[in-house]
């Protein structure tokens, strides 16, 4: 069973190439972030390189977040802004060697969002083919991102198969599948190999993985069971420091 810190929630005081100094002293193999632009590549590479940690993934930018903006990739009229965050994440992530890009939705809905977010889709998977990288997308809950484009894993599957691109999958964040659409066994049986990365945190208190409705020694149990072995994506907010949130993973890892 491997982990990967998401330096989006954990360090989040730390400079990102401290952050992935702390995941490496604390025993994770892997680490991830959401949005590392303002941070220069070749610092986040250098810290990868000094600690032989991957990084897993980043997002696309959210685009305006003064004024609220969740992602560009399902509005209608911003496909030039939605574009250039593509590239951005595929230049960002090609330098420091980043297999899965997150392309963020943003707040839409309706039949032309669909087919707008479809194209931008459609561009981000071939700019990021000749690369290696896959092009993830990730359905948020409607109570932390309500009107978020993407809500559910059956939409994200439609999505999917209309798009029919060899390097497009899906982020299971089981913290988000339970709170919109629960019956997280036979949801991961099913969708396993339609996934690129799987997240997890507590339900409802995206805390750390040892309360909440979720029983998360059953599901990393589960995952191993079904054969799946990358890195399980730790996007928890810890209250206080992190280091004090990560007793669920000694116990995890003691007991497998
Ligand atoms: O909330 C999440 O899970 C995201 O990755 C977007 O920030």
């Amino acid at each position: 069973m491997r982990f990967s810190a998401n330096l989006g929630f954990l360090w989040k005081d730390r400079s990102l190439p401290e952050a992935i100094r702390a995941a490496k002293m604390a025993g994770f193999d892997a680490v991830e972030c959401h949005w590392p632009y303002d941070v220069p590549a070749a610092e986040v590479a250098a810290a990868l390189g000094e600690t032989g940690l991957e990084m897993l993934g980043l997002n696309t930018s959210r685009g305006d977040v003064a004024s609220g903006e969740n992602g560009l990739s399902a509005l209608p009229g911003r496909e030039t802004d939605a574009r250039a965050a593509i590239d951005e994440a595929i230049s960002y992530a090609s330098t420091i060697g980043a297999a899965n890009i997150h392309v963020m939705a943003g707040f839409a809905s309706g039949e032309e969002a669909h087919r707008c977010f479809l194209a931008n889709l459609g561009y981000a998977c071939k700019a990021a083919l000749p690369h290696g990288i896959t092009i993830l997308i990730e359905p948020l809950n409607h109570y932390d991102a309500p009107g978020y484009f993407l809500s559910t894993t059956e939409q994200a599957c439609m999505i999917m198969e209309e798009l029919g691109a060899p390097n497009l999958k899906l982020m299971f964040d089981c913290y988000h599948v339970q709170l919109m659409e629960g019956n997280l066994t036979n949801r991961l049986k099913r969708l396993l190999p339609v996934t690129g990365h799987v997240q997890f945190a507590s339900v409802p208190d995206r805390g750390p993985p040892d309360g909440g409705e979720v029983s998360y020694s059953y599901i990393f149990g589960l995952l191993e069971e079904l054969g799946y072995d990358a890195p399980l994506g730790a996007e928890y907010k810890p209250v206080g420091s992190t280091e004090n949130s990560l007793g669920w993973m000694a116990r995890q890892l003691r007991d497998a």
